[in-house]
């Protein structure tokens, strides 16, 4: 599903950000990414999105060498693979149900798909009853799930968190890892960044730690391993 062969990454000014990261993801994983700030955890997320080109080496997603997509496939590969982050980032004048179908609007899926997909994915992370309230009207898990129904809404392979629970309180954060969790089990690949040392020490999941670059451990089951 996702291979990295011998991925470099070194930025304008010479910083290596990722060195020789070997690394194989099977459909349905769902795996955690650790490592101290700066070890090269969002030059990874960037790398899988294409929104940064390797210096070197090559990156297969759902058997397509990324680095060499044309332009043209490029929006196909960003509807393949979501990502939600801590900060929402949900669009403030619009409904949660607007939030969502936006998403399908702007691959021009058909009105009767987006009426019928958009009520399941509402379903699915427990808000059908808040299809018409405003981001500010909700609380802080609430916006975190309908960031995750508005991810998942197309449909995607693989749904990349990026510190999805760092805005919240521990409880609220453990809701948002059940529904993670279950879309999860629906098949999507999930691979979540996160500081979070009780969630990634709780879930028994694989663990890739990241240091400077470079891939330091690559545990199943495994545990943060971190202080912090
Ligand atoms: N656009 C850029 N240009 C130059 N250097 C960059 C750029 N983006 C990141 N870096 C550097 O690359 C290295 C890895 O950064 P990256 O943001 O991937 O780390 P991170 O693990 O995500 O950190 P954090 O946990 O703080 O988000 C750092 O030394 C950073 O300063």
């Amino acid at each position: 599903m996702i291979q990295l062969k011998n991925v470099s990454k070194i930025y304008n000014k010479g910083i290596h950000a990722l060195t020789n990261i070997n690394l194989s993801i099977d459909k349905g994983e769902f795996l955690f990414l650790v490592g101290p700030s700066g070890a090269g955890k969002s030059t990874f997320i960037k790398l899988l999105l294409k929104e940064e080109e390797p210096t070197e080496g090559s990156i297969v997603v759902d058997h397509q060498d990324i680095t060499k997509m044309s332009r043209r496939k490029i929006p196909y590969h960003r509807r393949n693979i979501s990502v939600i982050f801590q900060d929402f980032r949900l669009l403030p004048n619009k409904t949660v149900y607007e939030n969502i179908a936006f998403a399908m609007q702007v691959i021009e899926a058909s009105s009767k798909d987006i009426r019928r997909q958009v009520p399941m994915v509402l379903g699915m992370v427990g808000l059908s009853d808040k299809a018409k309230q405003y981001p500010h009207e909700l609380s802080g898990g609430e916006r975190q799930r309908v960031s995750i129904a508005r991810a998942i809404v197309n449909n995607p392979s693989i749904l990349i968190a990026d510190e999805p629970t760092g805005n919240l309180d521990p409880e609220t954060a453990w809701e948002i890892m059940k529904v993670l969790k279950q879309i999860n089990r629906r098949g999507t690949t999930v691979v979540m960044v996160t500081h979070a040392k009780d969630i990634v020490d709780t879930m028994q999941q694989r663990v890739i730690a990241l240091e400077k670059g470079r891939i330091i451990r690559d545990e199943h089951r495994g545990a943060y391993g971190y202080e912090d």
